[in-house]
Order: C-alpha cells, then structure tokens, then sequence
C-alpha cells in the first residue's frame, strides 16, 4: 500500500464538486445511519465519508421520483433533450474533476478515469438526441370503422443497483435513456464508489433536471436497499449491472412483482488468435482487452485461446509487451495498472494462479504479490492453460492471462462457447470466410473480430445465456425505459 494520503478536494478544480451526501428531491441529505468510509484502493486512506442512507430513506427517494415524474413524462422529448444536452456539456466540462474523483474511489489510472467519464457522459449526449425520436405508429384497422394507434410512453420510476468497476459510465448507461424517454431514476452505487455517482447529481442539479427525476442513494447495505427497490409497487423497473450471482437473487425478488428488469451480468470472454492473424495487432488488442482497468472489467479477455502454429510466438511477444507495463498509483502519470479494488479481489487472481499451476500451468510472468503490496498485484501470464482450471469457467477479474492452446476453428470453437456466459467474445483472424463462420458460431452477444475494444454507445451492449437480459446503449437502449401502448380506435 502507498504510504501517501489523498486530499481529494485539493487535487479538484472545483472542490464544490466532491458532495458526500445522498441527492433526493432536489436536495443534498444526510444518512439517517450514519457515514460509511470510501478508501483509496492505491493508498488505503479514506478519501471521503459518505451519507449512509436506511431503507426508510430510500423508500422517501421513491416516493419523490413518483411525483417528479408525472410532470417530467409531459416535457416534450426535445426539452428533455435540452436540458440533458446541458448535462453532458457539464460532465465533459469538468471531465478532469471528475476523473480524478473516480480515479481516488476505484483505483483506475487517471486517463483511463477521464476516458470513462467521457464514455458515461456519451450515454447521456446520445440519448437526449433519441429522447426526439420516440415514436409511436398508426397500422390500419382490422376493420372499416377501427384505426390502431401505438403510443411509446415512459415505464415510470426506474431504480438502478451498479458495480465499482464503471462508477460513471454504469449509471449514465442507464439514467440516460431512461430520463430521455420521460422515466425518473434513483440510482444506489456501490458502497466501493458513491462519489462518482453523486458528483453526477451535482451536476444534474446544475444543468436543470428537475428535483426528484435523478435522485443518489448511497448506503452501506445493499441487500436491504435491493430489496426496496424490488418491494416497492412504485418502482416499475430494476436496472442492474453487476454478477451473475447477484442478479439472480435481484430476479427472484422482482418475480413477485412481475417487475421489468434489465440484467447487464458477468462475462467469460474468449479471445482467440487464429494462425492467420497479423499477430502483432492481435498482441495490442490482447494487452487492451485483458488489462484495461486491471483486467477488472466484464467484457475482459478471461480466456485467451492461441492456434498452435502462432502460440509460443504469440506468448513470447505478449510476454515482453506486458512486462514493459507500468504498476502504480492511478493518480500518478504514466501508470497503466492501478491497484485491484480490494483485497479479496487480489485473493481471487492468486486462487486462479495457485490453481492452474497445481494442474500443470506454468506461470511466464508475474505471478506474485507487487512490491508495492497491498492492493497491487503484477500482470501476470499463464501457459499450458486448459479448460480444468478454473478461470476456464469463473471470472478472474484481474491482470491474470492464461493462454490455451488449440488446432483448429470447430475446436476452438467449442471450447469458447463452453460457459454459462455470453458476453463478449474476441478473435483475430483475417480469412473472410473464417470471420464470417466464427462470429456466427460464437454465443455471444459481443464479438470483436480484429479488436479488443467494443465498447460504445452507438451499439448494443449486452449478453445471452447468463450474462444478461436486454441491451444498453444504440437505439435498441430506450426501448427498455418505454412501454408499449394499443389503442383501439372506433370512428
Ligand atoms: N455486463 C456488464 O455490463 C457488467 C458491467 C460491469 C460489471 N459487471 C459484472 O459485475 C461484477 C463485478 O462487480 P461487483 O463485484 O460490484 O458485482 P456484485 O454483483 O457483487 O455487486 C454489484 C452491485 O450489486 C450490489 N449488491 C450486491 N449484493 C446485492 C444484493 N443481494 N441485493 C442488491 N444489491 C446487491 C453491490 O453492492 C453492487 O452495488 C462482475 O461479475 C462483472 O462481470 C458486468
Ligand atoms: O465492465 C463492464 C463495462 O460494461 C465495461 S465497458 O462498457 O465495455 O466499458
């Protein structure tokens, strides 16, 4: 761990922008229990105290975004867009701040931070321009006195439960589309990285969004809030990204409520190099796809799947490309990995590390704590990778590649699309036929042919199998903020 504090307010352009409170109704509240701490992965220091709200409070949060949005339902979709223009506009205005907020909360390095609140901020820019395009339809009656009308109107309140990974771009993924088609939002972070949800509520409160239509709801506890969220009759949509594990209790809670959800889950990606891929490409997509926030991310190569005649040379120049990588404090230039976000975190690559050489792996780089300790764990690459050890099938969530070896497309296919998951998925290979063949074949809702970033909000993103119900981003993301109305008309 760094022996350094975090002064976050002094790091700030505008210190005004590091709020602690929960932002309900237009107003900043403190937590009827208290504060819970928020620490620096990197440094361990507690970087701020945050308002810990009870369920009770939630419950109020609600009940003010029910009222907020009868009203905010009949701005037309271009005031809506106006005023969630003026949002984006403040986010990318203080993009530095917010960065560097996001950066002390979760670790990421700074650039990094700053490219997520730029990629959260995109969410909000590009569905205030869809909030004008929520259209309805006329389809001819069925008969001659009948005419069919098809209205789009807003779901109603939509509560979202996030993960740490994301803390900006995870809430914006969401209160994006859902206040462009006419919904209010109470979003719950994660107890890891509040402060970046709620500096969005700052500026939300700055930009003009009406009191009560984006609300903050910090707590320590998140089963008994999720529970809220799933109990309340006022809540008519849960938005959830996180684990597998977790969204199936969210599921069975929303069940008795016939609740819509969105489930954006875990991930197991493949990344496969085929022996026709420009190698050196597939090495730099690999080294982004792995270890872009630490290889703490859900669409992250878990999985890294090599043909035969390209496997040592692929490992080798993967090899001394990641050991050129630079570990250390995400506030710090030039850092490219920051710490893991806690402990247990750390203990879980060690778990997947331990395991793969007792099963004949063999570890090629990193492998052991940093000496930076604490939270800091080396990148780290494992050869002889096969489909027994366990981050064949769990999530590693951390800077651990294991390479496997394989002969040919069917093989390699089948052994990609052996997991409960269906997130996204990666190949590198340059025959058409080819390409068309296993971007067809992978069960995925994600395929990256030729690269290892995917993410934008121009696309639907969002997985089969157990990664997931509906998708986030594109035209296809408001859909699931709107419910469809039939209107029998007799004239
Ligand atoms: N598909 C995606 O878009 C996506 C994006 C980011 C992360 N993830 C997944 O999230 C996981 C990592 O994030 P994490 O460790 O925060 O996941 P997690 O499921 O442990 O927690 C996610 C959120 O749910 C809350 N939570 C935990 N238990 C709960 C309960 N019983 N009721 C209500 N809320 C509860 C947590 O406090 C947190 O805010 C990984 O599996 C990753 O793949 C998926
Ligand atoms: O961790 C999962 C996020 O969805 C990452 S991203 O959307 O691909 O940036």
């Amino acid at each position: 761990m760094l022996d350094q504090t975090t002064n976050l307010a002094s790091l700030l352009n505008d210190p005004s922008l590091l709020e602690t409170r929960a932002y309900i109704g237009g107003k900043w509240v403190d937590g009827d229990k208290g504060t819970f701490d928020v620490t620096n992965p990197a440094r361990g220091d507690v970087v701020a105290q945050v308002a810990d709200l009870s369920r009770a409070q939630v419950a109020g949060a609600i009940a003010q975004a029910e009222a907020a949005q009868k009203d905010w339902a009949k701005w037309t979709g271009k005031e809506r867009a106006a005023v969630l223009r003026k949002w984006f506009d403040l986010i990318m205005e203080n993009q530095h701040d917010l960065g560097v907020i996001l950066t002390a909360e979760q670790g990421k390095p700074l650039a990094e931070a700053k490219g997520e609140i730029a990629y959260g901020a995109s969410f909000i820019e590009f569905f205030g321009e869809e909030a004008k395009r929520i259209y309805g339809e006329m389809i001819p009656g069925h008969q001659r006195d009948k005419r069919i009308m098809v209205l789009k109107q807003p779901i109603g309140v939509a509560a979202s439960i996030t993960p740490w990974n994301f803390p900006n771009a995870m809430i914006t993924r969401k209160c994006g589309p859902a206040l462009a088609a006419g919904c209010a939002f109470v979003a719950r972070p994660a107890k890891e990285t509040p402060l970046s949800a709620i500096v969005l509520g700052v500026l939300a409160d700055r930009a003009g969004i009406p009191a009560g239509v984006f609300n903050v709801v910090p707590s320590s506890s998140s089963s008994e809030i999720g529970k809220e969220f799933c109990e309340n009759p006022a809540v008519r949509k849960l938005t959830f990204t996180g684990s597998t594990e977790v969204g199936r209790i969210l599921l069975k809670q929303a069940a008795d409520q016939v609740m819509k959800c969105s489930m954006e889950l875990g991930g197991n990606a493949p990344f496969i190099v085929f022996d026709d891929a420009d190698l050196d490409a597939a090495v730099e997509g690999a080294i982004m796809c792995k270890f872009r926030n630490n290889g703490q991310t859900c669409v992250c190569a878990n999985r890294l799947y090599v043909q035969a005649g390209v496997y040592d040379e692929f490992a080798a120049k993967l090899k001394t490309r990641v050991a050129a990588m630079k570990v250390g404090d995400g506030l710090e230039d030039g850092t490219e990995l920051g710490p893991l976000i806690n402990h247990d975190a750390l203990g879980k690559v060690q778990e997947h590390i331990a395991d793969a050489k007792a099963k004949g792996g063999k570890v090629i780089l990193g492998g052991e704590e940093h000496e930076m300790s604490g939270n800091f764990f080396g990148p780290t690459i494992v050869t002889g990778a096969t489909k027994d050890m366990l981050f064949a099938t769990e999530e590693t969530f951390g800077p651990l590649a294991p390479l496997f070896k394989f002969e040919d497309e069917d093989e390699v296919i089948a052994l990609a699309n052996d997991t409960i998951f269906g997130l996204a998925s990666y190949f590198y290979a340059k025959d058409l036929a080819r390409v068309y063949k296993v971007a067809e074949a992978l069960e995925y809702g994600i395929v990256g042919v030729n690269t290892g970033i995917i993410s934008t909000e121009l696309a639907p993103f969002g997985g089969v199998k157990q990664s997931g119900l509906g998708r986030e981003g594109s035209h296809h993301g408001i859909e699931d903020y709107l419910e469809m109305k039939y209107v029998c008309l007799s004239v």
